[in-house]
């Protein structure tokens, strides 16, 4: 797929449901006693791989002709053995969220996915579920394909955190939900909280209190468990990391005025609109309200001029994966922008570090990839674009859509070599941005 250089971008666009909502509503929804309706699902591939995970399992999940989803739970400790294999897909939540279900539920199940996801990291989330009694046996590096043999009997975890990890901290407290008494998880940087908010509106009990280790402030969240789960209706917001895509796209492109309606405002997750304020970037905060135990507002962005930052490493947990469309935002913005304490961005789909680096590079971009930091020198304006020489996006959907949104903002096109993992995250990307006004073109 091609970006042309484009002028600007206008229109009001309503964006796809929350990616992690969405595997959690779905997870949440299965596990619960009674129906449980979801509105706004996200309808990408990570989430339908989640779906057909969950229905492999015993829950029943349907999709109406409105688009709205209906989930029949199994309860607590109810779901059942799968017949197959479980493709996870592209997908580290879906993978790593469903360990932690599978480990405290007596049965044996084999997970696998694509060539990137199989390819990342399973053994933070494996070490400490291992701790409830359920065994698992990994490829080499604690890869997938991989087997787990969930606990008969399983006890509570009590677990700290090593990385700032949504994932492993949602794994941790799934499991805990079949084990008698607490399961504990300290996290000394705060992560999105999605997991937390879900538990308590299905009605677990969930607490999360502030503690002191070694001198520093951390969070201590407390899960009892065994509660009963009710099914609820469940509304999900519109992603903000996707949101991030065309929010960058505007704010690149002089004379954009564009509106996005119903963002996802938790404050875990709105790191990147903290950056871009700092840029100098225009962005209006409207309508801000609840829904569905989430903050949301509307955007309005016009495009102008931004100036590179220093964005602080302790900010990543909360825009762990708008770091690459934020490495656009920078290379044309005045100055440089130094990003720090992305450690975590080389096991994402791909070694994000590395793809945006090589591939700004190829743009004419200067850029320094330190062991866990990325510095871009911005060109103040349009930066050079493409030379012919497609991007490497490897199986990676946010690669791809940054370098398509770098491609509408430089001076000639930018081409990526593959498209179609957009579809995990953003299957109607294509159309939105045209409707917005980018010129993408299939090749
Ligand atoms: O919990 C979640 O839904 C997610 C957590 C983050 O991963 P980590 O927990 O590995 O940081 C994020 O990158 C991912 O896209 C979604
Ligand atoms: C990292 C991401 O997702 P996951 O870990 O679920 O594959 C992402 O969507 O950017």
């Amino acid at each position: 797929m091609t970006a042309q250089p484009t002028e600007a971008l206008s229109g009001t666009l309503r964006l796809p449901g929350d990616k992690s909502i969405s595997h959690r509503a779905l997870m949440l929804g299965g596990l619960a006693v009674g129906e449980t309706t979801i509105d706004g699902l996200l309808e990408g591939e990570d989430v339908l791989c989640t779906a057909a995970a969950m229905r492999a399992l015993g829950a029943e999940i349907e999709r109406d002709e409105n688009g709205q989803w209906h989930v029949w739970g199994r309860g607590v400790g109810g779901l059942g053995e799968p017949d197959n294999v479980i493709d996870m897909g592209n997908s580290g939540t879906g993978a790593r969220l469903l360990l932690g279900i599978l480990a405290s539920h007596p049965l044996t199940a084999v997970l696998t996915g694509d060539a990137s996801l199989r390819g990342r990291p399973m053994a933070r989330v494996t070490d400490p579920l291992a701790a409830c009694g359920a065994e698992f046996i990994a490829r080499t590096g604690g890869r997938l394909p991989l087997t787990v043999v969930g606990s008969r009997d399983p006890l509570p975890l009590d677990y700290e955190l090593p990385v700032p990890s949504a994932q492993v901290k949602s794994a941790v407290l799934l499991a805990g939900l079949n084990a008698p008494g607490d399961t504990r998880v300290v996290e000394r940087e705060a992560t999105r909280d999605h997991s937390e908010r879900m538990l308590a509106y299905f009605g677990a009990t969930i607490r999360r209190s502030e503690i002191e280790i070694e001198g520093c402030m951390a969070s201590e969240i407390v899960l009892s468990g065994q509660p009963e789960l009710t099914g609820r209706p469940v509304r999900v917001p519109a992603d903000p990391s996707s949101a991030a895509f065309p929010l960058v796209a505007a704010l690149l492109l002089p004379g954009s005025q564009t509106r996005l309606i119903g963002v996802g405002m938790n404050p875990q997750r709105s790191g990147l609109l903290t950056t871009l304020q700092e840029m100098g970037g225009d962005i209006e905060i409207t309508n801000a309200r609840e829904e569905g135990g989430e903050p949301v507002a509307d955007l309005l962005v016009r495009g102008g001029p931004l100036e590179g930052v220093e964005v602080p490493a302790a900010r990543a947990p909360s825009m762990i994966d708008e770091y690459p469309v934020l490495a656009m935002a920078a290379a044309a913005a005045k100055g440089r922008t130094v990003m720090k304490g992305l450690g975590e961005l080389r096991v994402k789909e791909s070694d994000r570090l590395a793809t945006v680096a090589r591939g700004l590079n190829l743009c004419g971009l200067e850029i320094e990839e330190g062991p866990d930091s990325l510095t871009v020198e911005g060109v103040n304006g349009r930066p050079p674009g493409g030379n012919n020489q497609p991007i490497q996006t490897e199986l990676d959907h946010r690669i791809a859509m940054s370098f398509l949104v770098l491609g509408m903002a430089s001076e000639r096109p930018v081409q990526i070599d593959d498209a179609t993992p957009i579809a995990t995250s953003f299957p109607d990307f294509t159309k939105l941005m045209q409707d917005l006004g980018a010129k993408l073109t299939d090749v």
